[in-house]
């Protein structure tokens, strides 16, 4: 802690790992960042949460997990991973017919264990992209463990190939708006076999995959951060969405603003 961060130590994504992803809309990236700097990050984020007692409960995402949005923006660690250049190639490659990538948000999540009281409950199915206000859905996140994640404390699980179907609908809405409630034919396709995570570890899943979590039911949060990127060359829709609304970004433009870095892959 307090080390001055210049660079995140993050590998490269493998030729194997981009077709997978391009096939299945997920894939699992194993050690994709070094060991010391996730022990740093997992403790400025523990921290972050001492900061915080009660987190939040409104929103019905919230009775899946807390979330501390923009954390890169406030911690020069998480910001080192978010910008790094590595991980901006990544997700350059992975997405297809993409020249550059912008940081959309990035994001610490917590899903505190289900035996308590006030803990989180599963994460329901759904996609990220049907809420963005972008005229195309080249995104993707990088869910990365801060913490080993043993499957029964909640890392992801996907429906393989979800991605190809395009845009299912808004889910945390309403009540049972989940996309299995409203797409019961997703359940002809394969979901993911539940895995551990070892701190370090990542997944990245594509805005149109369907993903959800199976509730913490360990004693002890599951501690995650996440990146969202996105074509560079997206252009703004000017639907209502909560992060954009009043940036001063115009319809039919791309999202030319500091919120949204294009970021450097060399
Ligand atoms: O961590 C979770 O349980 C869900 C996270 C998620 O849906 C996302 O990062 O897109
Ligand atoms: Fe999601």
């Amino acid at each position: 802690m307090g080390v001055p961060v210049t660079q995140a130590p993050v590998r490269e994504v493998t030729e194997r790992e981009t077709a997978r992803f391009r096939a299945a809309g997920w894939v699992r990236l194993s050690g994709l960042v070094g060991a010391e700097f996730v022990t740093d990050l997992r403790e400025r984020a523990l921290e972050r949460l001492d900061e915080r007692p009660g987190g939040f409960r409104n929103a019905l995402v919230d009775r899946a997990f807390g979330q501390d949005r923009d954390i890169a923006r406030h911690d020069p660690a998480f910001a080192a991973l978010a910008l790094s250049p590595v991980l901006a190639r990544a997700a350059t490659r992975l997405l297809t017919g993409v020249d550059a990538v912008r940081l959309q948000v990035t994001n610490l999540l917590v899903k505190e264990p289900a035996a308590d009281g006030g803990g989180h409950g599963a994460t329901a199915f759904h996609q990220d992209f049907p809420w963005m206000p972008m005229d195309r859905a080249s995104m993707l996140t990088v869910w990365l463990a801060l913490d080993d994640v043993p499957a029964d404390m909640g890392a992801l699980r996907f429906y393989e190939g979800s991605h190809r179907y395009g845009p299912l609908g808004r889910s945390f809405v309403r009540e049972d708006d989940d996309a299995l409630s409203r797409h019961p034919w997703l359940e002809t396709l394969e979901l993911s076999e539940p895995f551990d995570l070892a701190a370090g570890d990542a997944t990245v899943h594509h805005g149109l995959v369907v993903h959800g979590a199976p509730a913490n039911r360990r004693d002890r949060p599951r501690l995650s951060f996440t990146a969202t990127y996105f074509d560079a060359a997206t252009l703004y829709t000017g639907a209502p969405y909560g992060q954009t609304d009043g940036l001063g970004l115009t319809v039919n433009e791309p999202f030319d603003h500091p919120r949204f870095p294009v970021v450097p892959t060399s």
